[in-house]
């Protein structure tokens, strides 16, 4: 583990400042949700920076992390760094120099820094066609639109298309751009034999220049977009589980409208094992769907669930003989796109509608119990053990 902490360290501190990608990590942290519905503005921006595609260079991205410090803390309050920890030495220069900047002005400023950055660094406009649209960097996400259906890949079959930090922020914008294009179903399903193995374990080692505590506060904030866009997302949704499914892939399907499976598919979310604790709002929609004794045996025990067995439970729609999956789950969601797309949307918002505001809540404080867990000895010594190749599930 102290192996592994210091390798994660030394990273951290040469990969300062260097991606675009970065900027967020830069002690991004939304706060509470009462603050995030008071701030949306400021929200906004935090999460346009994620997106530039530019990077806007080092002095610029220091400004960002100093105004979004004094945002969301007020003035500097804690002790300067020694001289030889010049990294942080120069954050903590940038974040002290605003001096007693209130709050609410450090958060116009992040703002009008944001807004002045060049529109071309965003992430493409969600009016652009899903087909039309630019694919992600290494075509790990692959998004199609054809026959009034968005189809979201997930493309990196020899990984078990195990999540990227990358492929959070490129399916929030493939939804977003989803929600606006015009196709009338979204779909969400994987390339090669597996839907999804969850998160990508080797997320844990991108540190940038805040180190571990900032990859967790980041980490928290990705997460809760990314689940946020899930619940709000306006047109049916529907997951279309080609093989196994591992960890978040299985937690947000509560979120999805309607879930079809292969029989080879699985589902399992080990989060026990891993030193980690449920997200996707599954602490909420599992014991709903299933049951809380069925659901306390998946989501603590990590029970692994056949198709049918999660059929059976509620948590799928239906399974299909994997022979004759892809043809029959395709025809039938192309008989379902033809359907008057105004309807399902406004269906789709009566049934959602209650529930939304209880999972924003669920989502906000699971997001926030997983930055903790993703500090705990217990979570670095499975990570560290997948890595090292002692473990797997
Ligand atoms: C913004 C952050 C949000 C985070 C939210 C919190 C999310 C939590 C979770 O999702 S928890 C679940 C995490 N996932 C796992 O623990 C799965 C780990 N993987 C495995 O146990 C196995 O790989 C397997 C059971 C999925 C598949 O086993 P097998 O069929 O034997 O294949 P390999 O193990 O050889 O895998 C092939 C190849 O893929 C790499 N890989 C698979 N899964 C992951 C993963 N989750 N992260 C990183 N890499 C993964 C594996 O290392 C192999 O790579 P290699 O060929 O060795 O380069």
């Amino acid at each position: 583990m102290a192996v592994l902490a210091g390798r994660l360290a030394r990273r951290w501190c040469f990969g300062l400042l260097r991606s675009p990608t970065q900027v967020p990590a830069l002690g991004l942290h939304a706060g509470s949700p009462t603050m995030r519905t008071s701030q949306k503005d400021f929200n906004d921006a935090v999460s346009q920076v994620k997106l530039l595609k530019e990077d806007p260079g080092n002095e610029v991205k220091l400004k960002l992390y100093a105004l979004y410090k004094q945002a969301t803390e007020g003035p500097c309050n804690v002790p300067k760094p020694g001289m030889l920890d010049f990294i942080n030495k120069t954050k903590w220069d940038a974040w002290n120099a605003l001096g007693s900047l209130s709050k609410e002005a450090a958060r116009q400023k992040y703002v009008d820094l944001v807004s002045s950055l060049s529109t071309s660094s965003k992430s493409p406009s969600p009016e652009t066609p899903a087909a039309d649209r630019k694919p992600p960097e290494g075509n790990s996400l692959v998004v199609t639109s054809e026959d009034g259906i968005t189809t979201i890949r997930l493309n990196r079959p020899t990984k078990k298309n195990a999540l990227t930090t990358q492929m959070y922020h490129d399916i929030i914008a493939a939804l977003q751009a989803a929600s606006k294009d015009e196709s009338t179903i979204t779909v969400l399903t994987g390339s090669g034999d597996y839907y999804c193995s969850g998160n990508d374990l080797t997320n844990f080692t991108h540190l940038s220049a805040g180190g571990l505590e900032e990859m967790a506060r980041s980490g928290e904030v990705l997460l809760r977009d990314f689940v946020d866009c899930l619940i709000d997302f306006p047109k049916p949704l529907v997951a279309v589980v080609n093989g196994p499914a591992v960890g978040i892939s299985v937690t947000i399907l509560g979120l999805f409208d309607v879930v079809y499976a292969t029989d080879r598919a699985t589902f399992h979310t080990p989060f026990s094992h891993l030193g980690q604790s449920p997200e996707g709002c599954s602490s909420y929609t599992f014991p709903k769907i299933m049951g809380s004794s069925k659901a306390a045996e998946m989501l603590l025990f990590g029970k692994k669930l056949t198709a049918q067995e999660a059929c059976a439970r509620g948590l799928v729609t239906e399974v299909f003989p994997d022979g004759t999956f892809q043809k029959e789950v395709w025809a039938r969601l192309k008989a379902y796109s033809k359907l008057p797309p105004n309807a399902l949307r406004i269906s789709k918002q009566i049934i959602r509608k209650q529930e939304k505001e209880k999972l924003h809540a669920v989502n906000a404080e699971e997001s926030s119990v997983l930055r903790e867990r993703w500090l705990s000895d217990e979570c670095m010594n499975a990570i560290a053990s997948f890595l090292s190749r002692k473990a797997k599930l």
